[in-house]
């Protein structure tokens, strides 16, 4: 496939891409923030297994969220097994987060994690 810059592109196209673009920028951003109120959450549970001595991770839990998960994207029209991927990234991140604060290596409510 070719490239050109887009000095020559119809403005009508350029404005089309812009105005998606804007979309995709509201999106991302939404993202981010649900990511942040999740991750608000979810340093909550890790504090509370914590004081509990319950376990970082919970297979169980995760298996029905995955399978709930894989339904919503099919009906969304989008692809379970990138739904389930995603999923299980940001859950290794949680543990990881729960794995941190039960070793005494995290505290506060965890909206800016260390590395
Ligand atoms: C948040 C929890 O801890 C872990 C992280 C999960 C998540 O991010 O959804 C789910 C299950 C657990 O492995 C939990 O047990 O609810």
């Amino acid at each position: 496939m070719t490239t050109r810059d887009n000095s020559t592109t119809d403005p009508q196209v350029l404005a089309e891409l812009g105005r998606l673009r804007d979309s995709i920028d509201n999106i991302d951003a939404a993202v981010v923030h649900m990511l942040a109120e999740r991750f608000k959450c979810t340093q909550q549970v890790g504090h509370l297994k914590a004081a509990h001595q319950l376990p970082p991770a919970d297979p169980a839990r995760e298996a029905q969220q995955i399978a709930r998960l894989r339904g919503l994207a099919e009906s969304a029209k989008l692809d379970p097994a990138f739904a389930e991927k995603l999923l299980n990234f940001i859950i290794s991140e949680v543990i990881r987060h729960h794995e941190q604060i039960a070793d005494g290596r995290l505290n506060g409510d965890g909206a800016s994690p260390a590395a």
